[in-house]
């Protein structure tokens, strides 16, 4: 199973239209991937707070017509990273705008949305994503040939409750967009390492590049295998990370090292 992870540079200078083709471009010329995924947040910058509501889509907006696009072209799974979605407003709410989330898009080779995922835990503390936008409820999973997907964004990477649910939920490949500063890179790589070792399955973590709202970028996209090797690390500037990958690996690593089968806390029927 191929995968591309497309490190998008981020940056002032192009307009979010321009960076959409110029993205959806980029997602053609993967023809010959199984999996193409983008960063978190690449139309705006993760850090961009103040276009979060000028740029929000709903989740059939511009960026998915786009994107189901280009997937469908390139006849890839396409994991879109994620948009600033402006959902509907609730039914029983006084009229006005939905509320903002962080979501992840899925597209499978025919170009249908396959899965939407909305970021759990918003990164801020008390300010920007966490204070503008509503933290997503469900763990996501998809099924693609050969493996299953778990979806995770960004700051979810630190919590790693979130990863033994989505492998209690079937997930054998943590896909995880991302924009993370450059200021914590040790931590994004010790993080990616980490959840693959813990829970013996592969992490494809895609970053941007550049800087926006001055935030510099670290880049950095990983894939890590099961046993927690890294198989592939961009550099800091925009690339492409193309890595071949053994979906039997996941079987293999959690049958010849069964660790997950002595877990004792947290589980619906406790083992002992
Ligand atoms: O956890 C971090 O250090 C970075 C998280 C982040 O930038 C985000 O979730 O957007």
């Amino acid at each position: 199973m191929r995968a591309s992870l497309l490190q998008i540079g981020v940056d002032e200078g192009e307009s979010v239209d321009s960076r959409r083709r110029r993205v959806a471009s980029l997602v053609r010329e993967q023809a010959g991937a199984d999996l193409v995924v983008l960063p978190e947040l690449w139309t705006t910058g993760a850090f961009a707070y103040e276009s979060f509501t000028a740029e929000a889509e709903p989740l059939d907006g511009p960026t998915h017509e786009a994107m189901a696009e280009a997937a469908a072209d390139a006849g890839v799974w396409l994991h879109a990273g994620s948009i600033p979605e402006r959902a509907a407003p609730d039914s029983g709410s006084a009229a006005g705008e939905g509320p903002l989330y962080n979501t992840s898009l899925v597209f499978s080779p025919s170009g249908d949305l396959a899965a939407a995922y909305r970021k759990i835990h918003r990164f801020g503390f008390d300010k920007g994503e966490a204070v503008l936008m509503g933290a997503g409820a469900d763990l996501v999973t998809v099924r693609l040939p050969g493996t299953t997907l778990g979806m995770a964004t960004c700051y979810d990477l630190r919590f790693p409750e979130l990863f033994r649910g989505l492998v209690d939920a079937g997930a054998e490949t943590f896909v995880v967009p991302a924009g993370w500063p450059e200021r914590r890179r040790a931590h994004w790589t010790l993080l990616a390492r980490a959840r693959a070792v813990e829970n013996q399955a592969y992490v494809l973590a895609c970053g941007t590049a550049g800087t926006h709202a001055g935030v510099p970028q670290a880049g950095h996209s990983i894939v890590v295998d099961p046993w927690g090797e890294v198989l592939a690390e961009a550099g800091s500037g925009e690339e492409i990370l193309t890595v071949d990958l053994d979906p039997a690996k996941v079987a293999a690593t959690r049958e010849q090292f069964p660790a997950l089968k002595d877990r004792l806390l947290g589980l619906e029927t406790p083992r002992r």
